[in-house]
């Protein structure tokens, strides 16, 4: 199962150093003043953009207000500037209300006519990690299992694998800055607002980094009420009074700004007075990022460190510090926003941020919520479960926010909020003109849309999606959140004996064994499990089931070589690995160091010796060719778009779009071929996707076969069935549906090179496999030859040490292998069951939560 490929990423046939940033850091890390230009990029609808830009509230802000909804109204082609009501009836296929939502929905990929960045760079590279769980689960092709994290477990801690390695992937700047589209519209311009803001720290390289708005400007003179008193507290440099968040302090009185404590403050540098993280943690050690300046503001008297109350005093159930017990702080007679309130802002805000494409969902949502330390677990997973609630229905909500009134992303936000949390809970956030709003929103009968509008997907989805069996459960499956689903390593542990352990020890988390899968366990919630000592001791992995599954296909043995083409940061090289127990070669093959790096801390934690990582620097690497013929199972998990992983990245069908699709699928097919290359007389080749759309999956196989007369098709689903007797799969490809199996959408096709070529052949084959790959050599070299002159003459010299090191050291690794081979023969004929898993029993299957 592949990862899927951001839109973002490297230009075709763009250098990779300018992909991956010549700084090798990303926009986040990167300092402010270290500015890129900003590239120009599609834009969301303007008061989308930077979501709290109401914020403002002064009569130009008014007005920016109204042009922002008038004008996308009017980019849509209506011309009309009030909102229009009545989404109770359908408006036809594609008609009225559903226009405003295909003009964002355009913006966001469908047909969209700018420029597209081509797929040649890993998808996890522009991404950060949403969390220890997602990392690792988007490393494993799946697209971060469900690309959320664990949002109450503390920051750095708890990004386990994937958070990592997206951070890592960001710092080397390869998803973007530079690669990201260019949309056309320069950014930064137009903005009004806490727009013009985030144009300017995005113009500084950052991409605006904390989504603050400008409070350069004085936002109070806009909004009476509590930001106003925010402006002029902030313009005081006074640190917000008291704009920590009191969640458990009675509303109404005491408004202080809880916006502050939402990361407003912090942002200016004042002293974050309350919304400091670790309430019953000591200050100090615990204090990353943001706290130094929280430091510095101290020191520059505004951070009023005396008057800070105690937060180590018992928190309410919401987990929020209770106020009561803190010192009283002086007021301002400021507002304070009521939990409602505040949660609307918040999601507003990083949906403002989101809705840019300027990252990855996940990575921009982390990166907001690193910003804001002070939010507790409770606030991080709400505002989480109501910003991908709105990715997931976003064409939906688009439509009926058009009966709205004020900024688009506060109507977005109240309608995912109103989702997850309920309308009464928001009771207390929404004047009576949203209140009514979202009531009559609510009597909508949602059979009354088109299915693209109910399901939220593009059209172009739409329509490649409405060709396949059963299409609307399959897309409403596709909406719906995914389930944890971990491996056990085993190398180290039956599945049964964790199983019973994490019964025990995260019972709430109603851990089952997976249907299909011998190594799988299934949860639910989000455990922070990146924390747990199983996880730590490489017990177990998070990934999705599909991909479990994948390694029974490959089907590798002890003291093979064997090839994972696109390992990315090894999630199904690990499971390889541990099947040929930590014997033979394993190759983890891929263009992406950064992926590379992130894998090798993980073999090492799953106990694998011997997996040999190599950066390739593309499918036709030198390295590759000298393995032609030579691997017994060559497992190719091609980057894709992830579609079959909408569950876990609902943003990636507002992020794909089908001219991208083709370009993928060019990369696929020239992987798919080089590592043909590499697969033995009589050896399997695995071609996998997560990808639900046939020009990636069956048409690609076709394809392959029609051009490679010395494979053979195995049948996948067969092979399949034969180690889990309760798939029922038709073949000749596995694909594996969310509604039908439970698991993301997978495809798998399985090849064998056919052993009856002669000696002869065999020597043809391997001819014009030098041939093709001098061919490749030579187009590449002359158009490089210029730029890399003097490299290649510093290489050349390299190369000649190098060549006496490695003839060494194939002499010693031949009759390494020879040896491993002997010995694996043996074991196996003494313990076949560790060649391969047993079969899964039924018995052994219990239907998943
Ligand atoms: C679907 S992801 C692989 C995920 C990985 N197998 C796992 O389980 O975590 C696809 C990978 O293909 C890599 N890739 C992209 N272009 C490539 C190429 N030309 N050759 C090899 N790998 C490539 C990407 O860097 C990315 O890591």
């Amino acid at each position: 199962m592949s990862k899927p490929q951001s839109p973002r990423s490297r230009p075709a046939g763009a250098p990779r150093a300018a992909a991956e940033g010549r700084d090798g850091r990303s926009f986040f890390s990167r300092p402010k003043g270290e500015s890129r230009d900003a590239a120009p990029r599609e834009r969301a609808p303007r008061d989308e953009r930077a979501g709290g830009r109401e914020e403002r509230g002064s009569f130009g802000s008014e007005r920016r207000e109204e042009r922002g909804n008038f004008g996308a109204e009017r980019r849509e082609g209506q011309g009309r500037p009030a909102p229009r009501p009545s989404y109770d009836a359908p408006r036809g296929d594609n008609r009225g209300g559903q226009r405003g939502s295909f003009g964002s929905e355009r913006r966001e990929g469908q047909g969209r006519p700018t420029p597209r960045p081509s797929y040649d760079a890993p998808r996890g590279d522009s991404r950060g990690g949403e969390r220890g769980s997602y990392g690792s689960e988007r490393r494993e092709g799946q697209g971060r299992p469900d690309s959320r994290p664990s949002y109450g477990a503390p920051r750095g801690d708890s990004r386990g694998g994937e958070r990592g390695s997206y951070g890592s992937d960001r710092r080397e700047g390869q998803g973007r800055p530079d690669s990201r589209p260019s949309y056309g519209a320069p950014r930064g311009d137009n903005r009004g607002g806490e727009r013009g803001s985030f144009g300017s720290d995005r113009r500084e390289g950052q991409g605006r980094p904390d989504s603050r708005p400008s409070y350069g400007a004085p936002r109070g003179d806009s909004r009476g009420g509590e930001r106003g008193s925010f402006g002029s507290d902030r313009r005081e440099g006074q640190g917000r009074p008291d704009s920590r968040p009191s969640y458990g302090a009675p509303r109404g009185d005491s408004r202080g700004g809880e916006r502050g404590s939402f990361g407003s403050h912090r942002r200016e540098g004042q002293g974050r007075p309350d919304s400091r993280p670790s309430y019953g943690a000591p200050r100090g050690d615990s204090r990353g990022g943001e706290r130094g300046s929280f430091g510095s503001d101290r020191r520059e008297g505004q951070g009023r460190p005396d008057s800070r109350p105690s937060y180590n005093g018992p928190r309410d159930d919401a987990g929020h510090g209770q106020r009561e017990a803190a010192p009283q702080k002086p007021q301002f007679n400021r507002p304070r926003l009521s939990y409602a309130a505040s949660r609307i802002d918040q999601v507003q805000r990083v949906l403002g941020e989101i809705l840019q494409w300027t990252y990855p969902a996940d990575a921009a949502l982390s990166h907001w919520l690193r910003h804001h330390p002070g939010l507790g677990a409770r606030d991080r997973s709400e505002v989480a479960e109501a910003v991908y609630d709105v990715l997931r229905h976003l064409r939906r909500y688009r439509q009926f926010g058009e009966s709205g009134v004020g900024p688009a992303s506060r109507r977005l936000a109240i309608l995912g909020l109103a989702a997850t949390l309920g309308v009464d809970a928001l009771e207390e956030g929404m004047d009576a003109g949203e209140a009514a709003w979202l009531k009559r929103v609510k009597q909508i009968d949602l059979a009354t849309l088109p299915r693209a509008v109910r399901g939220s997907i593009p059209d172009w989805l739409d329509e490649r999606l409405g060709a396949m069996d059963s299409p609307e459960t399959l897309i409403d499956a596709l909406n719906r959140q995914a389930s944890l689903d971990l491996r056990v390593n085993p190398l180290k542990v039956e599945r049964d004996a964790m199983l019973t352990e994490l019964q025990q020890s995260a019972g709430r988390y109603e851990p089952v064994a997976m249907p299909f899968s011998p190594w799988g366990i299934r949860m639910e919630g989000r455990p922070a499990i990146n924390r747990w000592p199983q996880f730590e001791n490489g017990s177990i992995e998070v990934q999705d089931e599909g991909s479990q599954l994948l390694a029974l296909l490959v089907a590798p043995r002890r003291g093979e070589m064997i090839i994972d083409f696109c390992a990315g940061a090894g999630g199904k090289t690990l499971l390889l690995g541990a099947l040929m127990r930590s014997t033979g070669r394993l190759y983890a093959f891929d263009v992406s160091a950064a992926r590379l790096a992130r894998a090798k801390p993980r073999f090492a934690r799953s106990g694998l010796s011997n997996v040999v990582p190599v950066v390739i620097d593309s499918e036709n690497d030198a390295r590759v060719k000298r393995l032609a013929g030579k691997a017994q199972r060559v497992l190719v998990d091609a980057p894709c778009s992830g579609i079959g992983t909408l569950r876990r990245n609902p943003d990636l069908k507002w992020r794909q779009h089908p001219e991208a699709l083709a370009e993928l699928g060019q990369l696929q097919e020239r992987i798919l071929n080089s590592a043909a290359r590499c697969v033995a007389p009589g050896g399997r080749l695995v071609y996998a996707t997560c990808s639900l759309l046939a020009e990636e999956n069956e048409v690609q196989a076709e394809r392959f076969l029609a051009s490679h007369p010395d494979f053979e098709r195995l049948d996948a689903a067969e092979i399949l069935a034969a180690r889990c007797e309760n798939l029922k799969l038709d073949g000749p490809y596995v694909q594996l549906r969310p509604d039908v199996h439970g698991t993301d959408g997978f495809f798998a096709a399985v090849f064998e090179r056919r052993k009856k070529a002669t000696a002869a052949t065999d020597t043809e084959a391997q001819a014009e496999v030098d041939a093709e790959a001098d061919a490749v050599d030579t187009v590449e070299g002359a158009a490089e030859a210029e730029a890399d002159a003097v490299v290649q003459a510093a290489q050349a010299e390299a190369e000649v040490v190098l060549a006496e090191v490695e003839s060494v050291q194939a002499e010693a690794t031949d009759v390494a292998d020879e040896t491993e081979a002997a010995l694996a023969e043996e074991a196996d004929a003494a313990e076949p069951a560790d060649a391969e898993p047993a079969p899964v029993k039924p018995a052994d299957a219990k239907p998943a939560a």
